[in-house]
């Protein structure tokens, strides 16, 4: 089992750093792992509630790697979705999910949010519904270059929604981070809107993975453990979270001081 080079606690949150992101990747697997395993022993359903982007990537073939999960006992939620973009969509979020995940696990169910809803209202009010009928076990985070949860840029960001999911307007600096990264073309092809799962809905789960490795996350990850706790820097909330902890590879921790 590779093991973190430095574990710290800043607030309630704990931090893990690693030498590389495969070492980080490969014990967060084994972590979820054995977390999950126990959950299903003490109850029959586990919730999951995913996240997408570059740095799950290697964690979420770890974890299908190590086999043994009855999976047939959870069920899958996720925290994000273009608004305007179909399930077939490269980019879309439930393609991601269903091709990486649903298609080599076989959960019990996955609620997917529906990009394509022609009434976002009423499809926030079906996802509540089925977020209030789960209570989350396992959330998994991915932090943006702008320090977003989910969805939850600084403009939208709320440590107090009263929602567990909500429709927003994505910032600037997340539309381009997307097409950094990959997942379109240009700026202009990145949806406005996007529909997700608020903060204190996150902060529900009864454990939180949150993976942040790469250089790109070196001056957010600095902002979100060694500044405030705002808005501007939503992932700074998970300081306040006994239940997470925060996944960092010497690249991504690189600022720290
Ligand atoms: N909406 C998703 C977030 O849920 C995710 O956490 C973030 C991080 O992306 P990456 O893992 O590629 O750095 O990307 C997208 O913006």
């Amino acid at each position: 089992m590779p093991a973190a080079t430095k574990s710290f606690r800043v607030d309630d949150l704990l931090v893990q750093i690693y030498n590389s992101e495969v070492e980080m990747a490969q014990d967060v697997a084994e972590i979820a792992h054995e977390y999950l395993q126990h959950q299903i022993e003490q109850q029959n359903t586990v919730a999951v509630l995913l996240a997408t982007g570059n740095s799950q990537l290697k964690f979420l073939d770890g974890l299908i790697a190590l086999g043994g999960i009855d999976w047939s006992n959870i069920i899958l939620f996720h925290l994000d979705e273009y608004l305007g973009i179909n399930a077939d969509h490269p980019a879309s979020f439930q393609y991601f999910l269903r091709e990486r995940v649903e298609k080599q696990v076989f959960p019990q169910r996955f609620n997917y949010i529906a990009g394509d809803a022609l009434e976002p209202i009423v499809e926030c009010d079906r996802y509540t519904k089925l977020l209030e009928a789960q209570p989350i076990d396992l959330c998994l985070l991915g932090v943006g270059e702008n320090g977003h949860l989910a969805f939850n840029d600084p403009a939208v960001a709320n440590f107090k929604d009263t929602a567990k999911i909500k429709l927003v307007k994505l910032d600037q600096i997340n539309r381009q981070q997307q097409v950094k990264t990959g997942y379109f073309a240009n700026l202009e092809a990145v949806p406005q809107y996007a529909f997700t799962v608020t903060i204190p809905m996150i902060c529900t789960a009864k454990k939180i993975i949150c993976l942040a490795p790469d250089t790109r996350k070196s001056k957010i990850v600095k902002e979100i453990l060694q500044g405030y706790i705002t808005t501007n820097y939503p992932a700074s909330i998970l300081r306040k979270q006994p239940q997470a902890t925060l996944f960092l590879d010497v690249n991504s921790a690189s600022l720290l001081t």
